[in-house]
């Protein structure tokens, strides 16, 4: 029960929260919300953007190294009055007043976080340290994008977030299960000991338009190998399963985490659960029965078994994934079919 509790971040601050800045309270000025969205000028953190660009009371300023992300994931917005991209590391310090904190800069391709496993892990703690210095500063509230990695090879299926994980410390993975864990572990201490106000999603695989081409994750690799009439390449054995998010349901997790109650950490995911020989089926069957299907190595450490149990997120946020994979693979589809310039046969 004492696991379950601290699970839910039950333990209390000992400190009231930082006062934001006095311009939040001012009577006539009509100040609009100041968003800092680490991670902006990637995946899911562009699309964050999009949505949050939609409000017109939102001031959005975006911080990315461009590790994996581009700035033409945000061409749209650039020049925009509500809108500022800082090319910026957060390992390093940042200074910006801002009311919010999307906290997501961190590769999450386990080829990108392994390339430079020590500087995934300064990543995310140096750089989570760095962003949490900076919500205390000016008092804002601060979101991390934490990962269901944090549960690492689960012995309890589905997972919920009073389970502790599995985690191996040193292995391969270990950079960003274990540096998400100490992110984690950062985020609540500063709750507890400075009344940072908090939010932590465990997010889920996410799927969607705009992943890069060669991101080296399941969906893109299959989709864009369906595409280009290669080989769907399965690692062994196969069997091993994934719970596939729709990256507009995961947008609409986070942002209703953020402005809600709840410190979290709460599971955002697709509980729909595949291996990826079923996933590799799917693929072939929407996008190109031509292809086959090849069994390749593995890399070592890769969880068996993933399904988020999101009873948590139903309850505290009232959200749940509106998206079946079957659908959102074929609005996948659309994008990358456009960016590698490969149109759909038409039927004769
Ligand atoms: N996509 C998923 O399936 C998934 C699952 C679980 C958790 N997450 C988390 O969600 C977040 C976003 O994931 P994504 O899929 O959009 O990945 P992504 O790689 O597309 O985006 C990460 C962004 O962070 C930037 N970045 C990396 N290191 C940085 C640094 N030191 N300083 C500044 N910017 C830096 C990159 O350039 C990129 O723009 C990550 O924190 C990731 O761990 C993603
Ligand atoms: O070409 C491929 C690539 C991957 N795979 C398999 O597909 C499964 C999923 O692998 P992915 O690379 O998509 O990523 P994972 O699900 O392991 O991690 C993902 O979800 C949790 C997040 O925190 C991580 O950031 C994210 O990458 C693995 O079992 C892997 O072995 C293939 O079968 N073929």
């Amino acid at each position: 029960m004492a696991q379950k509790d601290a699970a839910n971040g039950n333990g209390a601050t000992t400190r009231p929260p930082p006062t934001p800045s006095p311009i939040r309270f001012s009577k006539f000025f009509q100040a609009n919300m100041r968003i800092l969205v680490t991670g902006g000028a990637g995946f899911i953190g562009s699309h964050l953007v999009d949505k949050l660009m939609e409000n017109e009371k939102n001031e959005v300023i975006v911080a990315d190294n461009f590790f994996t992300g581009s700035k033409d994931n945000l061409k749209k917005w650039i020049g925009h009055p509500r809108f500022e991209l800082i090319r910026h590391d957060v390992t390093e310090p940042l200074l910006v007043e801002v009311d919010q904190i999307y906290h997501l800069a961190c590769p999450a391709s386990p080829i990108f976080y392994k390339h430079n496993p020590v500087k995934t892990i300064k990543t995310n703690v140096i750089g989570t340290l760095n962003m949490l210095g900076l919500a205390k500063r000016v008092g804002a509230r601060i979101l991390l994008t934490s990962t269901s990695e944090v549960y690492g090879d689960p012995l309890e299926h589905p997972q919920t977030e009073a389970y502790w994980g599995n985690v191996n410390p040193i292995g391969v993975r270990s950079c960003y299960d274990e540096g998400k864990r100490v992110a984690e572990t950062l985020m609540f201490d500063y709750h507890r000991q400075h009344g940072i106000e908090i939010r932590i999603a465990r997010i889920f695989n996410t799927y969607g338009p705009r992943m890069n081409i060669d991101d080296g994750r399941v969906v893109s690799n299959f989709i864009a190998q369906a595409i280009r009439g290669e080989a769907l390449t399965v690692q062994k054995p196969g069997t091993q399963t994934r719970s596939f998010c729709y990256v507009a349901d995961m947008v609409n997790g986070l942002m209703k985490l953020m402005n809600g109650d709840n410190t979290g950490p709460i599971n955002i995911g697709n509980p729909g659960e595949f291996t990826m020989l079923e996933l590799a089926e799917n693929v072939k069957e929407l996008i190109n029965p031509e292809v086959t299907v090849t069994m390749t190595e593995n890399t070592p450490d890769d969880p068996r078994q993933r399904k988020p149990d999101i009873t948590k997120a139903k309850e505290v946020l009232d959200w749940e994934p509106k998206v079946v994979l079957r659908d959102g693979l074929v609005l996948m589809e659309d994008d990358f079919r456009e960016r590698l310039a490969v149109p759909k046969k038409t039927k004769a």
